[in-house]
């Protein structure tokens, strides 16, 4: 692999409608060839509010790659052979419970995962060690204390704590499925959240999500029978990301 030895003080894996966190001072593109393949698309590495950060887009930069054929396994081992250790994940979701709404900004701290289908570990390769890790809190206590830390210095509203519920997609989810994620006990919806967090403690990766609500999900919002297009999708994670690059620049100066 084309590892760098250089540190990164913090990879950022941007997902629908984030892409302007790309924009790094000075950056260089690497894009490793992992023993899993090639990651979505290059990785941007520069500067970021005087920090090392890397940056990559989960879909690939044109978004091009749906949820379930995104290379989880290797956007993660291509983000640590470049030399991170610490990982936030931004996830654009749908809300379901009632404090969830569009726009807000929420640092879940469980999971459950609904997708199938999807290479979700390393320990898999003939002869490979077959992985056991401990998932109890899925994302890094120590990063999401560092987060809500930083949303607090600067008077950014973040909901600390939630339950993500990871699907397969690419469609949207039905009425029903969702009132069942309800009944769950999960408070957002997305596509991507697994493997990817899995993978990352597989690696032992500090690794954390920030859900960015983009719209209520299917039959949660005042409206049930609201559709749900991607024109308020990408309105609301536009107008939803302008509190995010002060949040970042701030947990990086942490
Ligand atoms: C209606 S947009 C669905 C799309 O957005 C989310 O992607 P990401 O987590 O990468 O921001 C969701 O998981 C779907 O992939
Ligand atoms: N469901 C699944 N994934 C999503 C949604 C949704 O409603 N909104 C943004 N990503």
């Amino acid at each position: 692999m084309n590892a760098s030895a250089s540190t990164i003080d913090l990879a950022i894996i941007g997902g629908t409608g984030v892409y302007e966190l790309a924009e790094l001072a000075d950056a260089d593109t690497q894009q490793p060839l992992t023993p899993y393949g090639p990651p979505s698309g290059p990785v941007r590495i520069g500067r970021y509010a005087g920090k090392r950060v890397a940056f990559l887009a989960r879909h690939g930069e044109g978004h091009s790659i749906p949820p379930h054929r995104i290379n989880y396994r290797a956007n993660l081992a291509a983000l640590q052979a470049l030399g991170a250790q610490t990982v936030l994940a931004l996830n654009t979701v749908g809300g379901i419970s009632a404090h969830c709404g569009p726009r807000a900004l929420v640092l879940p701290d469980q999971l459950i995962d609904y997708t199938w289908g999807r290479i979700s570990t390393f320990g898999e390769a003939p002869g490979s060690e077959v992985l056991h890790v401990d998932f109890g809190d899925p994302y890094s206590p120590s990063l999401r204390r560092r987060v809500l830390e930083a949303a607090g210095m600067i008077g950014i509203d973040l909901m600390a704590g939630g339950c993500y519920g990871a699907t397969q997609g690419p469609r949207l989810e039905t009425r029903a499925e969702i009132a069942r994620m309800k009944r769950d006990g999960c408070d957002l919806v997305g596509m991507t959240g697994m493997p990817e967090a899995g993978l990352a403690r597989e690696l032992g990766l500090d690794y954390a999500c920030l859900g960015i609500v983009a719209n209520w999900a299917a039959g949660a919002g005042p409206d049930p029978d609201e559709a749900i297009t991607m024109e308020e999708v990408l309105t609301n994670v536009r107008a939803a990301m302008d509190r995010v690059p002060r949040l970042i620049e701030r947990l990086l100066a942490l």
